[in-house]
């Protein structure tokens, strides 16, 4: 038969849906998810439509639960396997013949929950079925979306995929859940609303075809009618003198697959036991005798359904066969390429596995740093692009935003003035003082420096964390961690001699100020600027940027003070003020803080602006200088430092022979997936060479 011979299936054979029945079969027994969607006939209506009926009547068999209510709780997904009689195939020996209540060696039924066993009593597989379903719903009416899986095999079935969906109901009865009918509708609707599902929609002829739940439901999913066959069940039961002609013609509904009458065995057959075949007898005879259905009998009738069924099922895989080509195709690239890099469960001896690792490891964290690294995005910064950003964005921005003035007031800049010329009033402006200020400015840059440092100590780890987010070391987890901790500790080795050089350089600006740089702006220069400004009677306005000083913007803030030391002016003007007075006259001491205030005199406010025209300029130079300095201290001692020892870092530490073996314990993960690919690989070339049969 072509059915079994594997070389050579045709599209134009039904063999077609043995095939997709193979490749059913090979994705269910792998317990993992179907990534092949296959064609399926899903069959709805409303409660006691007749569904089961047309499906028992399909399969020749009585085999589904009956009772009153709700019978159908769970999607039974049927397959139908025509298979030829053995007896006949082996032996040449005649068909023994049976009645539908014996059991035949020939049909049998399989349920995937319980592989193997083969169920030649249709009576048992309905007890499963009905077993099975309240295993998962309870005996009360309750319903389940998990679906039963049921194989009949049989020499009188035509191959069919077919789905049997609870049937849509309005009014909960008994305990059933109040939304019962939302609960239905949206389990019918997963099953038809995949484009490549058949609908059968059952509606009994005895009601109103506009009314048919199953057809509302279906034109949701289908509104063309093009994936949705029509069967009219109860036609014996129709009122005298009426039919579904019209119905058939599409002159009420109109679908483009058409309907098929059918006549069922009515309850009462059912509980006289009235044979199926029977049943089908008695539905040929009716349509065969029937006024109104004679002439076209032949497209009446149960066999009729199931041959119609057979032949969309088949074109319909032969439509969506080339898409199921490709999906296997690129599931099985996908699962192949997932294999290999999961790599083989026995791998060469461990010291070497261990040692390209490292080799690999330290490879890619020089490639991170200098930018080489292959799996650069285009999307984000990445290892060393970070860095430069840590450098000039974040530390010079931070370095910038260190203002000396914002802490150093006009007052603090007199009174040092005052306290560095000693008991003796000044004569000119003195370097002590701006050399004081700006020794304490320049110390506040420590802190943003060091805080540089440890951002770009997170940007390493942060690599780390990427170069071990591997396969690799997904495989070996005892392996990560240990390369986790080495690297960790050796970064934070690296980072006290980076953080003490940093703390160096600060301390080096601060400890002697180069008052002869040539980018400084000297003492006289300085003092030339302020006086023009003042001749101008303008104060002077420092770019706060260049140290330079600027053309004036505003209005002279002070007033010139008077020269003569009235009282409230002058250094010790305010403290001498009238409140003071009674002290003043005491000759108290001095309070414990002294600050200059009161209102400064001419020379005063030249002298501040020239120390501070002096602090901006010179921490200016300092600025700069950290900015350039300190990235190349920790590029020295911290980035180049762990790209030059990485390799001999991990090799002193991980290279230990007692450990190898552990350290490579491969994760759960691993061991699980490796198989589970395995699995799916090997489905996929099977269902691969399944459909490649197919010229
Ligand atoms: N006379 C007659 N009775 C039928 C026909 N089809 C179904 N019945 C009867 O209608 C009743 C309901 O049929 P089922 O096949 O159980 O209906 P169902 O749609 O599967 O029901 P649920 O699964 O409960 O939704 C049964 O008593 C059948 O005997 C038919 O064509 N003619």
């Amino acid at each position: 038969m072509a059915t079994t011979n594997p070389t050579a299936i045709n599209v134009n054979d039904p063999g077609l849906i043995t095939l997709v029945n193979k490749l059913q079969d090979v994705f269910t027994t792998v317990g993992v998810q179907n990534p092949i969607d296959l064609p399926q006939i899903a069959v709805v209506g409303s409660q006691s439509s007749g569904k089961s009926s047309v499906l028992e009547n399909i399969v020749g068999r009585d085999f589904l639960p009956r009772g009153t209510g709700i019978v159908t709780r769970r999607p039974l997904i049927l397959q139908l396997i025509n298979r030829p009689p053995a007896n006949n195939q082996v032996n040449g020996t005649k068909d023994v013949k049976t009645s539908d209540a014996e059991s035949n060696v020939d049909e049998w039924g399989e349920f995937l929950h319980i592989p193997g066993q083969k169920f030649f009593d249709f009576n048992k597989i309905r007890e499963e079925i009905i077993r099975e379903t309240e295993s998962k719903t309870g005996r009360n009416a309750g319903i389940s979306p998990a679906p039963i899986n049921l194989r009949i095999y049989s020499p009188n079935v035509l191959t069919l995929t077919l789905v049997d969906l609870p049937g849509l109901t309005k009014v909960p009865v008994g305990d059933q859940p109040r939304d019962i009918e939302r609960q239905i509708r949206d389990m019918v609707l997963k099953y038809i609303s995949k484009p490549n599902a058949i609908i059968l929609a059952v509606t009994a002829a005895n009601t109103d075809l506009a009314n048919s739940d199953g057809l509302k439901l279906a034109r949701e999913v289908d509104p063309e009618g093009q994936r949705t066959i029509g069967v009219l069940t109860k036609v014996d039961l129709m009122d005298e003198g009426t039919d579904v002609v019209d119905i058939l013609a599409g002159r009420i509904i109109p679908l483009r697959l058409g309907y098929v009458p059918v006549v069922n065995r009515g309850q009462r057959d059912i509980e006289n036991k009235k044979a199926i075949s029977y049943a089908l007898e008695h539905e040929r005879q009716f349509f065969e005798n029937h006024k109104a259905y004679r002439n076209k009998a032949a497209y009446c009738g149960t066999p009729y359904l199931a041959r119609k069924l057979n032949l969309i099922l088949m074109m319909h895989i032969k439509q969506t066969l080339p898409d199921i080509k490709a999906r296997i195709q690129s599931s099985l690239q996908k699962y192949t390429a997932e294999l290999a890099q999961l790599g083989d469960s026995m791998l060469g001896n461990s010291s070497n596995i261990v040692l390209n690792m490292i080799t690999e490891f330290t490879n890619d964290y020089r490639g991170v740093l200098e930018g080489k690294n292959q799996e650069l995005t285009a999307t984000e910064l990445s290892g060393g692009a970070r860095i430069s950003f840590v450098y000039h964005e974040l530390y010079a921005n931070g370095i910038k935003a260190v203002d000396p003035f914002d802490q150093v007031k006009d007052n603090d800049i007199r009174t040092v003035l005052v306290n560095s010329s000693g008991p003796s009033p000044s004569l000119f402006v003195g370097t002590a003082a701006f050399e004081l200020i700006v020794k304490k400015q320049i110390k506040r840059l420590e802190e943003p420096s060091l805080k540089c440092v440890s951002l770009v100590y997170d940007e390493l780890v942060r690599i780390l964390s990427q170069l071990l987010a591997t396969p690799m070391f997904r495989r070996y987890p005892a392996l990560k961690e240990k390369f986790h901790a080495v690297v960790i500790a050796f970064f934070k080795k690296a980072m006290d001699p980076t953080n003490k050089l940093v703390r160096d350089l600060v301390a080096m600006e601060a400890c002697y100020i180069n008052t002869g740089h040539p980018d400084f702006i000297n003492g006289s220069r300085a003092m030339a600027i302020v006086h023009e400004r003042h001749n101008a009677n303008k104060p002077v306005q420092v770019d706060p940027k260049t140290g330079k000083a600027l053309p004036p913007a505003v209005p002279p803030r002070s007033q010139s003070p008077s020269l003569d030391g009235n009282e409230g002016s002058g250094f010790f003007g305010s403290f001498f003020s009238s409140k003071n007075k009674k002290k003043m006259a005491a000759m108290e001491p001095p309070p414990p803080t002294l600050k200059a205030s009161g209102t400064l005199s001419e020379k005063e406010v030249q002298e501040v602006e020239v120390i501070k025209l002096l602090i901006t300029s010179y921490f200016n130079i300092v600025r700069r200088t950290m900015i350039d300095m300190v990235p190349k201290a920790i590029m020295l001692n911290l980035v180049q430092w762990t790209k030059e020892e990485m390799q001999r870092e991990l090799l002193e530490n991980m290279y230990k022979t007692a450990e190898l073996d552990d350290l490579l314990k491969e994760s759960d993960f691993t061991i699980r997936r490796r198989k589970e690919c395995q699995q799916m690989v090997e489905s996929l070339t099977r269902a691969s060479e399944i459909v490649n049969q197919v010229q």
